[in-house]
Protein backbone atom coordinates (compact mmCIF):
# COMPACT_ATOMS: atom_id res chain seq x y z
CA UNK A 1 0.00 0.00 0.00
CA UNK A 2 1.13 3.53 -0.74
CA UNK A 3 0.22 6.58 1.34
CA UNK A 4 0.66 10.09 -0.08
CA UNK A 5 0.47 12.74 2.62
CA UNK A 6 -0.22 16.35 1.57
CA UNK A 7 0.81 18.69 4.37
CA UNK A 8 2.34 22.08 5.22
CA UNK A 9 4.55 20.34 7.81
CA UNK A 10 6.14 17.20 6.33
CA UNK A 11 8.79 17.20 9.07
CA UNK A 12 6.09 16.38 11.62
CA UNK A 13 6.20 12.83 10.24
CA UNK A 14 9.99 12.36 10.60
CA UNK A 15 10.03 10.61 13.99
CA UNK A 16 6.84 8.73 13.27
CA UNK A 17 8.14 7.12 10.09
CA UNK A 18 11.19 5.68 11.87
CA UNK A 19 9.23 3.91 14.62
CA UNK A 20 9.87 0.20 14.48
CA UNK A 21 6.63 -1.37 13.21
CA UNK A 22 6.19 1.16 10.43
CA UNK A 23 9.89 1.30 9.61
CA UNK A 24 10.02 -2.49 9.27
CA UNK A 25 6.91 -2.50 7.08
CA UNK A 26 8.48 0.14 4.84
CA UNK A 27 11.82 -1.70 4.66
CA UNK A 28 9.97 -4.91 3.79
CA UNK A 29 8.08 -3.13 1.03
CA UNK A 30 4.70 -3.71 2.61
CA UNK A 31 3.97 0.00 2.73
CA UNK A 32 5.30 3.18 1.12
CA UNK A 33 4.76 6.68 2.51
CA UNK A 34 5.43 9.78 0.43
CA UNK A 35 5.13 13.29 1.81
CA UNK A 36 4.29 16.35 -0.28
CA UNK A 37 4.65 19.91 0.96
CA UNK A 38 1.65 21.93 -0.17
CA UNK A 39 3.84 25.06 -0.17
CA UNK A 40 5.71 23.62 -3.16
CA UNK A 41 2.55 24.38 -5.16
CA UNK A 42 2.31 28.02 -4.05
CA UNK A 43 1.86 30.57 -6.83
CA UNK A 44 3.34 33.46 -4.84
CA UNK A 45 6.87 32.03 -4.79
CA UNK A 46 8.74 34.56 -2.57
CA UNK A 47 6.49 33.82 0.41
CA UNK A 48 5.13 30.45 -0.83
CA UNK A 49 1.69 31.62 0.30
CA UNK A 50 -1.11 29.03 0.16
CA UNK A 51 -3.61 30.58 2.57
CA UNK A 52 -5.77 33.66 2.69
CA UNK A 53 -8.52 35.32 4.69
CA UNK A 54 -12.08 33.97 4.45
CA UNK A 55 -14.55 35.89 2.25
CA UNK A 56 -17.35 37.29 4.41
CA UNK A 57 -14.99 37.76 7.35
CA UNK A 58 -14.36 35.47 10.29
CA UNK A 59 -11.34 34.29 12.23
CA UNK A 60 -8.25 32.65 10.86
CA UNK A 61 -7.12 31.71 7.39
CA UNK A 62 -8.15 29.14 4.81
CA UNK A 63 -6.03 27.01 2.51
CA UNK A 64 -6.60 28.24 -1.00
CA UNK A 65 -8.27 26.16 -3.68
CA UNK A 66 -5.74 26.67 -6.52
CA UNK A 67 -2.55 25.34 -4.93
CA UNK A 68 -4.45 22.57 -3.18
CA UNK A 69 -6.31 21.23 -6.23
CA UNK A 70 -3.17 21.50 -8.38
CA UNK A 71 -1.11 19.73 -5.72
CA UNK A 72 -3.60 16.88 -5.30
CA UNK A 73 -3.93 16.36 -9.04
CA UNK A 74 -0.13 16.36 -9.49
CA UNK A 75 0.41 13.97 -6.59
CA UNK A 76 -2.34 11.67 -7.86
CA UNK A 77 -0.61 11.57 -11.25
CA UNK A 78 2.77 10.61 -9.74
CA UNK A 79 1.71 6.99 -9.67
CA UNK A 80 -0.40 4.87 -12.05
CA UNK A 81 -2.63 3.69 -9.20
CA UNK A 82 -5.34 6.29 -8.54
CA UNK A 83 -5.38 7.42 -4.92
CA UNK A 84 -8.34 7.12 -2.58
CA UNK A 85 -8.52 10.74 -1.39
CA UNK A 86 -9.12 11.31 2.31
CA UNK A 87 -9.49 14.81 3.76
CA UNK A 88 -8.99 15.06 7.52
CA UNK A 89 -11.54 17.33 9.19
CA UNK A 90 -13.49 17.63 12.44
CA UNK A 91 -16.63 17.43 10.28
CA UNK A 92 -15.77 14.02 8.82
CA UNK A 93 -17.08 10.51 9.31
CA UNK A 94 -15.70 9.20 12.61
CA UNK A 95 -12.84 6.75 12.17
CA UNK A 96 -13.54 3.36 13.67
CA UNK A 97 -12.11 -0.12 13.20
CA UNK A 98 -14.59 -0.97 10.49
CA UNK A 99 -13.49 2.06 8.46
CA UNK A 100 -9.82 1.25 9.16
CA UNK A 101 -10.39 -2.27 7.82
CA UNK A 102 -12.04 -0.82 4.73
CA UNK A 103 -9.15 1.61 4.20
CA UNK A 104 -6.71 -1.30 4.52
CA UNK A 105 -8.19 -2.80 1.34
CA UNK A 106 -7.03 0.20 -0.71
CA UNK A 107 -3.88 0.08 -2.84
CA UNK A 108 -3.20 3.80 -2.46
CA UNK A 109 -4.49 6.46 -0.07
CA UNK A 110 -3.88 10.20 -0.21
CA UNK A 111 -4.23 11.97 3.13
CA UNK A 112 -4.96 15.69 2.79
CA UNK A 113 -3.84 17.46 5.97
CA UNK A 114 -5.17 20.97 6.36
CA UNK A 115 -4.18 23.66 8.79
CA UNK A 116 -5.58 27.01 9.99
CA UNK A 117 -9.40 26.86 9.58
CA UNK A 118 -9.21 24.19 6.91
CA UNK A 119 -9.63 24.19 3.11
CA UNK A 120 -11.65 26.45 0.80
CA UNK A 121 -14.96 24.61 0.26
CA UNK A 122 -14.24 24.34 -3.48
CA UNK A 123 -11.43 21.88 -2.67
CA UNK A 124 -14.09 19.52 -1.39
CA UNK A 125 -16.55 20.35 -4.21
CA UNK A 126 -13.95 19.73 -6.95
CA UNK A 127 -11.97 16.79 -5.56
CA UNK A 128 -14.82 15.06 -3.73
CA UNK A 129 -12.56 13.47 -1.09
CA UNK A 130 -13.84 11.24 1.67
CA UNK A 131 -13.92 13.33 4.86
CA UNK A 132 -12.72 11.55 8.01
CA UNK A 133 -12.46 12.70 11.62
CA UNK A 134 -10.59 10.79 14.31
CA UNK A 135 -12.89 11.99 17.08
CA UNK A 136 -15.06 14.66 18.63
CA UNK A 137 -12.25 16.95 19.78
CA UNK A 138 -10.39 19.74 18.00
CA UNK A 139 -6.85 19.41 16.67
CA UNK A 140 -4.73 22.16 15.08
CA UNK A 141 -4.33 20.35 11.82
CA UNK A 142 -4.73 17.07 10.00
CA UNK A 143 -1.25 15.60 10.56
CA UNK A 144 -1.93 13.81 13.86
CA UNK A 145 -5.12 12.42 12.37
CA UNK A 146 -3.19 11.26 9.31
CA UNK A 147 -0.68 9.43 11.51
CA UNK A 148 -3.58 7.85 13.39
CA UNK A 149 -5.06 6.53 10.18
CA UNK A 150 -1.69 5.27 8.92
CA UNK A 151 -1.10 3.53 12.26
CA UNK A 152 -4.53 1.90 12.39
CA UNK A 153 -4.38 0.79 8.74
CA UNK A 154 -0.77 -0.41 8.44
CA UNK A 155 -1.14 -2.86 11.33
CA UNK A 156 -3.97 -4.51 9.41
CA UNK A 157 -1.90 -5.13 6.28
CA UNK A 158 -0.96 -8.78 5.66
CA UNK A 159 2.51 -9.57 6.96
CA UNK A 160 2.98 -6.43 9.06
CA UNK A 161 2.11 -7.98 12.39
CA UNK A 162 3.65 -11.41 12.97
CA UNK A 163 1.22 -14.26 13.68
CA UNK A 164 1.91 -13.94 17.38
CA UNK A 165 0.86 -10.28 17.24
CA UNK A 166 -2.19 -10.85 15.07
CA UNK A 167 -4.70 -8.02 15.13
CA UNK A 168 -7.51 -10.52 14.75
CA UNK A 169 -8.21 -10.66 18.50
CA UNK A 170 -7.85 -6.93 19.13
CA UNK A 171 -10.73 -5.08 20.63
CA UNK A 172 -12.88 -3.78 17.77
CA UNK A 173 -11.09 -5.88 15.13
CA UNK A 174 -13.23 -7.56 12.54
CA UNK A 175 -16.46 -7.20 14.43
CA UNK A 176 -14.95 -8.14 17.78
CA UNK A 177 -16.83 -5.71 20.00
CA UNK A 178 -15.44 -6.56 23.41
CA UNK A 179 -12.71 -4.84 25.40
CA UNK A 180 -9.59 -6.86 26.03
CA UNK A 181 -9.09 -8.89 29.20
CA UNK A 182 -6.35 -7.83 31.69
CA UNK A 183 -2.86 -9.10 30.77
CA UNK A 184 0.13 -9.90 32.96
CA UNK A 185 3.80 -10.81 32.51
CA UNK A 186 6.86 -11.39 34.76
CA UNK A 187 7.39 -10.87 37.67
CA UNK A 188 4.64 -12.93 39.31
CA UNK A 189 4.46 -10.44 42.20
CA UNK A 190 5.27 -6.71 42.39
CA UNK A 191 4.68 -4.58 45.49
CA UNK A 192 2.17 -7.13 46.69
CA UNK A 193 0.31 -7.21 43.39
CA UNK A 194 0.13 -10.77 42.12
CA UNK A 195 -0.91 -12.49 38.90
CA UNK A 196 -4.32 -14.25 38.95
CA UNK A 197 -3.73 -17.92 39.79
CA UNK A 198 -5.74 -19.15 36.81
CA UNK A 199 -3.15 -17.67 34.43
CA UNK A 200 -0.44 -19.76 36.09
CA UNK A 201 -2.52 -22.95 36.13
CA UNK A 202 -1.79 -24.20 32.62
CA UNK A 203 -5.50 -25.01 32.34
CA UNK A 204 -6.19 -23.45 28.94
CA UNK A 205 -9.95 -23.96 29.13
CA UNK A 206 -10.10 -22.24 32.53
CA UNK A 207 -7.85 -19.44 31.26
CA UNK A 208 -10.08 -18.89 28.21
CA UNK A 209 -13.17 -18.87 30.40
CA UNK A 210 -11.60 -16.38 32.84
CA UNK A 211 -10.49 -14.09 30.01
CA UNK A 212 -13.92 -14.14 28.36
CA UNK A 213 -15.55 -13.22 31.67
CA UNK A 214 -13.03 -10.43 32.30
CA UNK A 215 -13.71 -9.00 28.83
CA UNK A 216 -17.46 -9.17 29.39
CA UNK A 217 -17.32 -7.47 32.78
CA UNK A 218 -14.97 -4.73 31.53
CA UNK A 219 -17.10 -4.11 28.44
CA UNK A 220 -20.31 -3.87 30.48
CA UNK A 221 -18.58 -1.51 32.90
CA UNK A 222 -16.90 0.80 30.37
CA UNK A 223 -18.43 0.36 26.91
CA UNK A 224 -21.93 -1.06 27.23
CA UNK A 225 -22.57 0.46 23.81
CA UNK A 226 -20.32 -2.16 22.23
CA UNK A 227 -22.52 -5.03 23.32
CA UNK A 228 -24.54 -6.51 20.45
CA UNK A 229 -27.87 -5.61 22.03
CA UNK A 230 -26.79 -1.94 22.26
CA UNK A 231 -24.82 -1.51 19.06
CA UNK A 232 -25.84 1.17 16.53
CA UNK A 233 -24.39 1.34 12.99
CA UNK A 234 -21.72 4.06 12.43
CA UNK A 235 -23.73 5.85 9.72
CA UNK A 236 -21.62 6.63 6.74
CA UNK A 237 -20.81 10.27 6.10
CA UNK A 238 -22.87 11.67 3.17
CA UNK A 239 -19.85 11.76 0.86
CA UNK A 240 -18.51 8.45 2.11
CA UNK A 241 -17.88 5.67 -0.39
CA UNK A 242 -20.26 2.78 0.13
N1 LIG B 1 -9.35 14.55 11.49
C1 LIG B 1 -9.50 15.39 12.26
C2 LIG B 1 -9.70 16.36 13.27
C3 LIG B 1 -9.35 17.71 13.31
C4 LIG B 1 -8.72 18.57 12.28
C5 LIG B 1 -8.33 18.04 11.05
C6 LIG B 1 -7.80 18.87 10.08
C7 LIG B 1 -7.67 20.23 10.33
C8 LIG B 1 -7.22 21.33 9.56
C9 LIG B 1 -7.32 22.46 10.34
N2 LIG B 1 -7.80 22.10 11.55
C10 LIG B 1 -8.07 23.04 12.64
C11 LIG B 1 -9.54 23.29 12.76
C12 LIG B 1 -10.33 23.38 11.63
C13 LIG B 1 -11.70 23.65 11.77
N3 LIG B 1 -12.24 23.82 12.99
C14 LIG B 1 -11.49 23.71 14.09
C15 LIG B 1 -10.11 23.45 13.99
C16 LIG B 1 -8.04 20.76 11.57
C17 LIG B 1 -8.56 19.93 12.55
N4 LIG B 1 -9.72 18.20 14.51
N5 LIG B 1 -10.30 17.21 15.21
C18 LIG B 1 -10.31 16.07 14.50
N6 LIG B 1 -10.82 14.86 14.92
Amino acid sequence: MRFDVVTLFPAIFDGYLTQSLLDKAIVRGLVEIQRHNLRDWAEDTPHRKVDDRPFGGGPGMLLQVEPTVTCVRDVDAMCDVPARKILLTPQGRRLDQRLAEDLATSDRIMLMCGRYEGFDQRVLDILQPEEISIGDFVLNGGEVAAMTIIDAVVRLLPGVLGDEQSSLDDSFSRGNRMLEFPQYTRPREFEGHTVPDVLLSGDHAAIAKWRAEQSRVKTIDRRRDLLPENSKPNHEHPNQRS
